[in-house]
């Protein structure tokens, strides 16, 4: 079966977010990230990829704007594989930088329900990270989130709805798209 076509999505899509909100977003988030860390600290910045490649990107220049070395690595974690919901996270790369003792800074896309980012917040604390932080690009609002987890710093706030673009896909369409996009019905 071939996957829905991205420009059907689209024309029923609502934009909530376009780019220069976004980038407006990810520079305000860069002030933020760059006060909770002193002069001299050089965090592990870990992109959880696929999604968080954009943001992690945009992230890290305005942070390197504002001084704030990082060492880079990734990991890919998914839950979804293309759909809305699923259970599991599969681990397809895990970070080989190692982590004891380090900052550690998570960069992703999204925080929908939080199975994702908890597992990989526990994993790193399991690998002895000093000290775990959150920047996540979206939000989801709804009361679904897991326990235990939340995230340190939030570009922008998103309705409980399938959102796509700026990393995010659909159907593993759309992910370049320079804005964030609500599906349709
Ligand atoms: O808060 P949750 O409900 O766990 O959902 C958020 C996660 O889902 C997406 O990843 P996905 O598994 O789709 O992988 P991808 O980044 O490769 O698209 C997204 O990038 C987050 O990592
Ligand atoms: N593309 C996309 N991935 C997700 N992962 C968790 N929630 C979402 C979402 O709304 N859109």
């Amino acid at each position: 079966m071939s996957a829905p076509k991205l420009g059907d999505a689209l024309a029923s899509a609502q934009i909530l977010f376009d780019r220069p909100a976004l980038e407006q977003a990810i520079v305000r988030m860069a002030g933020e990230i760059r006060a909770a860390y002193a002069e001299g600290d050089v965090p592990l910045y870990i992109t959880v990829m696929n999604g968080g490649l954009p943001f992690a990107a945009q992230l890290a220049f305005a942070l390197g704007e504002r001084g704030l070395d990082l060492e880079f690595d990734y990991l890919h974690a998914t839950r979804y594989r293309g759909q809305t919901s699923g259970s599991g996270l599969a681990w397809l790369h895990r970070p080989a930088t190692p982590m004891h003792g380090r900052q550690v800074l998570l960069a992703d896309d999204i925080l929908d329900e939080g199975h994702t980012l908890l597992a990989v917040k526990q994993w790193c604390e399991d690998q002895g990270a000093a000290d775990v932080r959150i920047a996540v690009l979206a939000e989801k609002v709804h009361d679904r989130c897991v326990e235990g987890i939340a995230a340190d710093h939030v570009g922008v706030q998103v309705p409980d709805a399938y959102v796509f673009g700026y990393g995010m896909d659909y159907h593993e369409q759309g992910r370049n798209l320079p804005a964030i996009y609500a599906l349709g019905d």
